[in-house]
């Protein structure tokens, strides 16, 4: 296993002829290199203040306003006497489908095959939680997961060591989950409650021994600690220069903010979209990536989804290929370094959740949240059957 020992915060994550205004390579979409520095923040309380920038900027900035248009699959609108649309659109979704089918079959189409590579292997499982186990919905404090979703995650926790790696904070998912017998991955990864580890303590200096709530031993992960104070700084900001766009919402994940627009009327996007890049263009050490009609700030270190199931395939001391399946179910863009770690080092699966066409490092898919209870409940079957074989 390609271990990240060592210091994840990036030195020099920009090319240098893009670094001039401090932005990380993955924000040149975003980037306006011919643009002047930004202003300070208060100018952007009030709505409409800004004028647009230069014509090649805006080419620049529809591109990026295409990806937040196209960050989540369009609800199917029934609209009164638009049979003809609400046709093509059926059509489209069937396209679609079947194009997913072809290029990531269905988890539960190809269960057989699956459990045929974990036969005499123990399973690893690794789940997003946004999407996959809970479904999308408007109100990100309403996300919850349905009781039948946490009775089947607490049984699969059961039979096979059990992670949930997100994008909220840690706090945030356990709140959400509510299973102790899982371990718990927040902000992208860069907050890891896991199992003690000596091997790891002794090559990760942000590896630490800790209490929780209930005064229980616990170790954490954090490798971007030292962003606390800038992630929180920058919330603050975009509290304020976001909080007279009616929709928008922004939430302070510990060591990553979230900007959702998904309630912001489709023609402030482009407003919302260009002040969050604003601040973040003035923070060399943070960047901008974007999640289902979501922008996410984090800070640039090497560390990631991918990251984060690796380290806590370590921890678990599950590395040995031979012995060891794992399977990652997720359905955001940031799933696909986990997908892509499994992928490469040959070590499992991703298995993406998407109703809508998308390129993945996954090799499966399903199609919503229900389809990854029904592969969930598969998974503990067949466990569970497999137990009674050897008792007999
Ligand atoms: O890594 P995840 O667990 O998938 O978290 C990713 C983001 O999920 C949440 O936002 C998404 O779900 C919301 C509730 O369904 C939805 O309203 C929003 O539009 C989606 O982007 C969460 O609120 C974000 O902070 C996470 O980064």
């Amino acid at each position: 296993m390609e271990s990240a020992h060592g210091s994840p915060v990036l030195t020099d994550p920009v090319p240098i002829s893009k670094s001039r205004l401090g932005i990380h390579s993955s924000l040149l979409t975003f980037s306006q290199l011919d643009q002047p520095m930004s202003p300070t923040t208060s100018k952007y309380t009030r709505s409409g203040s800004r004028k647009s920038t230069a014509s090649l900027d805006d080419v620049r900035f529809n591109g990026w306003l295409d990806a937040m248009k196209a960050s989540s699959p369009p609800r199917k609108k029934l609209l009164k006497g638009s049979c003809i649309q609400v046709a093509s659109i059926d059509n489209e979704i069937e396209d679609n489908i079947s194009w997913m089918q072809l290029n990531y079959p269905s988890a539960l189409d190809c269960f057989d095959k699956i459990i045929e590579h974990a036969k005499n292997k123990k399973i690893a499982m690794f789940l997003d939680y946004d999407g996959t186990l809970s479904p999308i919905v408007d109100d990100p404090d309403c996300a919850f997961m349905s009781e039948a979703m946490r009775a089947t995650v607490r049984s699969v926790a059961k039979y096979f060591p059990t992670a949930i790696i997100s994008g909220r904070s840690r706090d945030k998912v356990y709140d959400l989950v509510k299973l102790t017998e899982l371990y718990y991955a927040g902000s992208h990864g860069m907050d890891i409650i896991g199992p003690d580890s000596d091997s790891l303590s002794k090559v990760h200096p942000d590896y630490v021994k800790s209490t929780d709530n209930q005064g229980k031993e616990i170790t954490l992960f954090q490798p971007a600690r030292e962003f606390l104070s800038m992630i929180d700084q920058v919330f603050k900001t975009l509290v304020e220069i976001t909080k007279d766009i009616k929709g928008a919402k922004v939430e302070n994940h510990k060591f990553c903010v979230s900007v959702h627009y998904r309630n912001v009327e489709e023609n402030n996007w482009k407003t919302i979209g260009q002040r969050v890049h604003d601040v973040v263009k003035d923070c060399p050490r943070l960047r901008l990536t974007h999640g289902r009609k979501v922008l996410e700030i984090r800070p640039v270190i090497d560390w990631n989804k991918g990251k984060a199931v690796e380290f806590l395939l370590e921890s678990l001391g599950l590395t040995d290929r031979d012995n060891v399946l794992s399977i990652y179910i997720g359905d955001d863009k940031t799933d696909e370094d986990a997908f892509k770690v499994l992928r490469d080092s040959k070590r499992g699966f991703g298995i993406l959740v998407s109703s809508i066409r998308k390129e993945s490092n996954a090799f499966y898919s399903l199609h919503d949240p229900k389809e990854v209870m029904k592969f969930l409940q598969l998974l503990v079957n067949w466990k569970r059957q497999q137990g009674r074989k050897q008792l007999i």
